[in-house]
């Protein structure tokens, strides 16, 4: 049985208008009440020090729960607004931070977090972060062992380094002499990545070949905060648990020209005993099956030629980048800092914005159109549109989209 809340928040409770923190203090709370729970999010910023927590107050029970917390959370709040959504979402606005770091959502209700609570037993919420348009989406590489995806993915890594940025997947096989712990793979203990898989830290994992592969959650991200595309290589049960998850991402399957040939490759390439390259040889008639199978994969290219194959697979990713991120808005020069958030109808939500003491003329008003959400938990929540918002005489507002 958990503590009983303090009389001052059950006062205090709203669970539809935005709760403003106080812009003194360096402690924090705000509390959001969706049916019979309160969301409490409260952290604090001491001396460079920071923490974020979330409670649930069961005002049933009137005791309190603390849930598995999925996703990544933002690394420091200094402070935040929040507003309930009505898809099982909090909308939280980060106080002083830039456009493009101030958006996140807090997922209490959606299908990924009530799947979450099911598997794991727990009262479960989900942090997601919030992406102005549509950034370039994450590349998933798959297909079997030997036919060349790693050799396609460094060569892309190399043409363009900092455009691209590899997940880094765990797994529990034995290095390979070269292999570096954290750049190749995280190199990981069975039991350590079974309990990591239970507490919900991976977007997908699957036994491959004898051995525990997985992508962490945190890989993914590390890869998206530094600001460049993310490239997952998996195998075909990883894609398909990927496809069925949020991240909305491009997928892609590399064949060998040949059974011969791929048998080849992986001999020449001298990293397995014979029984492994057995096993291996066997898992990709499956897999080869598998990746043909319709609705996983929206391309199939042949690794024959590698120069070929690698030229069309650029301009594969290029043409998707060119679709989906073209007019794209230009937040990240913007430097103004949200203050607060103030509801709207429509699902648009204003927000009001300083410059944070720079001086620059920016923009104070911004609109924050939530109604076209896509993705979410475990990864980032995308889709959402900002407009500039321009007083005009009379009360009139001009709005424009960044
Ligand atoms: N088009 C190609 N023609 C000839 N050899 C190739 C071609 N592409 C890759 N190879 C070679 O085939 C071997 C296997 O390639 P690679 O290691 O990239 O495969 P992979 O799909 O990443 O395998 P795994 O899934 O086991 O990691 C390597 O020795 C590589 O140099
Ligand atoms: N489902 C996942 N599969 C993965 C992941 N990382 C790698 N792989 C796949 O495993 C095989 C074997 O890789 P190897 O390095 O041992 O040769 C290959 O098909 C990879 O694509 C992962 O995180 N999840």
């Amino acid at each position: 049985m958990g503590e009983e809340a303090p009389e001052h928040l059950l006062n205090s409770l709203d669970g539809h208008l935005p709760v403003a923190c106080d812009s003194e203090s360096k402690d924090y709370q705000t509390s959001t009440i969706v049916d019979d729970k309160t969301y409490v999010v409260e952290g604090s910023e001491d001396g460079g020090k920071s923490w974020i927590n979330v409670k649930i107050f069961d005002n049933l029970t009137r005791s309190w729960l603390i849930p598995t917390v999925l996703g990544m959370k933002p690394v420091q709040l200094k402070g935040h607004s929040t507003l309930l959504l009505n898809n099982g979402r909090i909308l939280i606005v980060k106080k002083d931070y830039p456009l493009d770091d101030c958006i996140w959502f807090l997922e209490v209700d959606t299908p990924f977090v009530k799947e979450q609570k099911k598997l794991l037993g727990t009262e479960v919420v989900a942090w997601s972060k919030g992406v102005i348009g549509s950034a370039p989406k994450p590349i998933v590489i798959s297909g079997p062992s030997g036919v060349g995806k790693g050799t396609l993915i460094n060569k892309l890594m190399k043409e363009f380094p900092s455009k691209y940025g590899f997940s880094v997947s765990h797994t529990t096989r034995a290095p390979r002499e070269k292999e570096l712990d954290g750049v190749h793979y995280h190199f990981t203990e069975r039991s350590l990545m079974e309990k990591d898989i239970r507490d919900g830290k991976f977007l997908e994992f699957a036994s491959v070949h004898g051995n525990l592969y997985g992508t962490s959650i945190e890989a993914v991200e590390a890869v998206t905060d530094s600001g460049k595309r993310c490239i997952l290589d998996i195998d075909v049960q990883g894609a398909r648990s990927v496809r069925a998850s949020s991240l909305d991402a491009i997928f892609i399957f590399i064949c060998p020209p040949s059974f011969e040939e791929l048998e080849e490759r992986l001999r020449a390439r001298a990293t397995e005993t014979e029984e492994q390259v057995q096993k291996r040889l066997r898992n990709a008639r499956a897999e080869l099956d598998e990746g043909r199978s319709p609705g996983l994969f929206d391309h199939i290219l042949v690794n024959d030629d590698l120069e070929t194959c690698y030229e069309t697979l650029k301009k594969l990713l290029a043409s998707d980048e060119n679709a989906n991120t073209l007019n794209q808005p230009t937040t990240k020069n913007l430097k103004v800092h949200v203050s607060h958030m103030e509801s709207r109808a429509d699902q648009k939500i204003l927000l009001h914005c300083g410059t944070n003491g720079t001086g620059v003329k920016v923009p104070s008003l911004f609109m924050l159109d939530i109604s076209s959400l896509k993705g979410g938990a475990p990864g980032r929540t995308r889709g959402l549109n900002v407009y500039t918002v321009e007083s005009l005489r009379d009360g009139v507002n001009r709005i424009k989209q960044l």
